[in-house]
C-alpha cells in the first residue's frame, strides 16, 4: 500500500480548492510564475472549454515534478477486450427482455482494477460525448507501476465488496462499500486494494460532468449535501523507474512508457478534482402522507444532457429510510420508462425484489420495457399493515440514462444471467372480478 496513514480530505462539492504537500509549493497570487516554487512545472488541466460559463467552467492548476508531456515516444495500442465503448451494438443472440444477473465472480487469476473492468451496457456515442457505459469491475491485484487515464469520460465508482485506495494526480482517496467516488476525465490514477480483492460497479460518463441536482421546492438542504463530498489533499510520489501509462481514448486503449511516476503533483488549486461521498450521509426526502414518488427524488448526482430535465445520467440510490405512506402501495409501482435503468445492489435487499436480486447482482430494465415488484412483493405490499416501518439493511442504486443501453456480448453470455427472471412476475394474479373491491382471495 502506498500510504501508511489514512488520506486527508477537503469538504465541499465543486469548490475552488487549494492544497500543497510541501510548504510554499503552491504559487500565490498567480498561476504561472517565471519559476515555480521547488522548481516544479506548472500545468493546467481543463475539464471544460476555456470559455464555458462560470457555473460549468472547470480547471485545475497542477505544480508537478515533471510536466505530463514528458512520456517516452508515441502511444502504442493495447487491448482491454472487456472494456467496451458506445456505440457497441455487439453481436449476441440474447432476445430483448428484462434482465437480471447474479454477481460476477472475482477470478482466481490476477486481475487489476483496469484489467478487471467488464462492460455490461453502452449507451449513446463516445465520440459525440453523449451517453455512458455501465461496468462491473472485479480485482484481486494492485496496479503496480501502472497508471491510467480515461479521456472518454469521468468514472463514477460504486464499490460493492472490498475497499479501494485510489491514488490520483491530485491526492489519495480510500473508497469503501457504501461510499462512491468520481474520477474526472483525463486524470491519471492507480488503484490498490484495501482488502486484497474487490468488486463493484462503475458508470463511465461520456457527457457533461455529474453535478448536484437542483432541489427546487425542497429548498437549501437534504438529499446529498455539498459538504459531505470530500476531495483529497495534495499528495505526490517522487518515484523513478520504469512504469506504464494506459490511456483510454475514443474507445481504444493505448500505452506509453514513463521513467517516473506521473503522480508527482506537489501542489494544486482549482475546481477540477476527484471526490468521494458517503452514501449514508444522503438525507432522503419522500412521501410523508401517501403514494410513492418518482425515484428522481433519490438522485445523488445528475449529468445533464443539454435538454432540460433529460439527464444523460442520473445516479439514484435507494437508501435505508422510513416508509410511512397511508392507504398506499409502498414499493415501486409497475411502470414503463423512456429512460433506461441499470440497477445494482450494494448490500441487503431491495423492497421490490426481495429474492433474486442479490448484493453484487445487476438488473437492466431498458427503454419502455415494463417492470415492477415481483409477485411476492406485490402480494406482501398489498396486504401489509400500513404502520410506519423502517426499511433497514438496504442500499440499491440505479444508473438511469436517456439513451437505450445496449448489452455487450459479455453481459449477454455471462454465466450469472438469470434465465428465469421473467418468472418473478408470472404468479401475478388477475384480481379483477367486476366488483369494486376486486378478488383478493
Ligand atoms: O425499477 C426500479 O426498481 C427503480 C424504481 C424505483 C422506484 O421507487 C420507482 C421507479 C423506479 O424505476
Ligand atoms: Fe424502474
Amino acid at each position: 500500500m502506498t500510504l501508511s496513514n489514512t488520506p486527508a480530505y477537503m469538504p465541499g462539492f465543486g469548490n475552488d480548492f487549494e492544497t500543497e504537500a510541501l510548504p510554499g509549493a503552491l504559487p500565490q497570487g498567480q498561476n504561472s510564475p517565471q519559476r515555480a516554487p521547488y522548481g516544479l512545472y506548472a500545468e493546467q488541466l481543463s475539464g471544460s472549454p476555456f470559455t464555458a460559463p462560470r457555473g460549468t467552467n472547470e480547471r485545475s492548476w497542477l505544480y508537478r515534478i515533471r510536466p505530463s508531456v514528458k512520456h517516452s515516444g508515441r502511444f502504442s495500442p493495447v487491448s482491454l477486450p472487456e472494456w467496451k465503448s458506445a456505440p457497441a451494438v455487439d453481436d449476441h443472440s440474447l432476445a430483448l427482455g428484462q434482465l437480471r444477473w447474479d454477481p460476477v465472480p472475482i477470478p482466481e487469476t490476477p486481475v487489476t482494477f483496469l484489467t478487471g473492468m467488464r462492460t455490461m451496457t453502452t449507451a449513446g456515442d463516445v465520440n459525440g460525448q453523449a451517453g455512458m457505459a455501465s461496468h462491473v469491475y472485479v480485482a484481486n491485484t494492485d496496479m503496480v507501476d501502472e497508471y491510467f487515464f480515461n479521456a472518454d469520460g469521468e468514472l463514477l465508482i460504486v464499490p460493492q465488496e472490498g475497499g479501494l485506495r485510489i491514488a490520483t494526480e491530485l491526492g489519495v482517496m480510500d473508497v469503501v462499500p457504501k461510499e462512491i467516488c468520481v474520477i474526472p476525465r483525463g486524470m491519471v490514477f492507480r488503484v490498490e486494494l484495501l482488502d486484497g480483492k474487490a468488486r463493484g460497479y462503475a458508470c463511465e460518463n461520456y457527457g457533461a460532468k455529474f453535478t448536484l441536482p437542483d432541489r427546487g421546492p425542497i429548498g437549501a438542504n437534504c438529499l446529498a449535501n455539498p459538504r459531505d463530498f470530500k476531495t483529497p489533499v495534495a499528495w505526490f510520489e517522487d518515484k523513478e523507474g520504469p512504469c506504464r501509462l494506459v490511456v483510454k481514448w475514443c474507445g481504444r486503449f493505448h500505452e506509453t512508457k514513463l521513467d517516473a511516476s506521473p503522480l508527482d503533483v506537489v501542489a494544486w488549486h482549482g475546481n477540477y478534482a476527484p471526490y468521494k461521498y458517503d452514501l449514508t450521509t444522503y438525507s432522503p426526502v419522500g412521501a410523508i402522507l401517501f403514494d410513492h414518488p418518482d425515484p428522481s427524488i433519490f438522485t445523488v448526482l445528475t449529468a445533464p444532457s443539454g435538454e432540460e430535465g433529460t439527464a444523460n445520467i442520473d445516479f439514484v440510490i435507494f437508501p435505508e429510510r422510513w416508509m410511512v405512506a397511508e392507504h398506499s402501495f409502498r414499493p415501486p409501482w409497475y411502470h414503463r420508462n423512456i429512460m433506461s435503468e441499470f440497477m445494482g445492489l450494494i448490500y441487503g435487499r431491495y423492497d421490490a425484489k426481495e429474492e433474486g436480486f442479490v448484493p453484487g447482482g445487476m438488473s437492466l430494465h431498458n427503454m419502455m420495457l415494463p417492470h415492477g415488484p415481483d409477485a411476492d412483493g406485490f402480494e406482501k405490499a398489498s396486504r401489509a399493515e400500513l404502520k410506519p416501518q423502517k426499511l433497514t439493511g438496504t442500499m440499491a442504486f440505479m444508473f438511469e440514462t436517456r439513451f437505450p443501453q445496449h448489452l455487450t456480448r459479455f453481459a449477454a453470455e455471462l454465466d450469472t444471467l438469470q434465465d428465469n427472471y421473467l418468472d418473478c412476475w408470472s404468479q401475478l394474479k388477475k384480481r379483477f372480478d367486476g366488483t369494486p373491491e376486486g378478488n383478493w382471495d
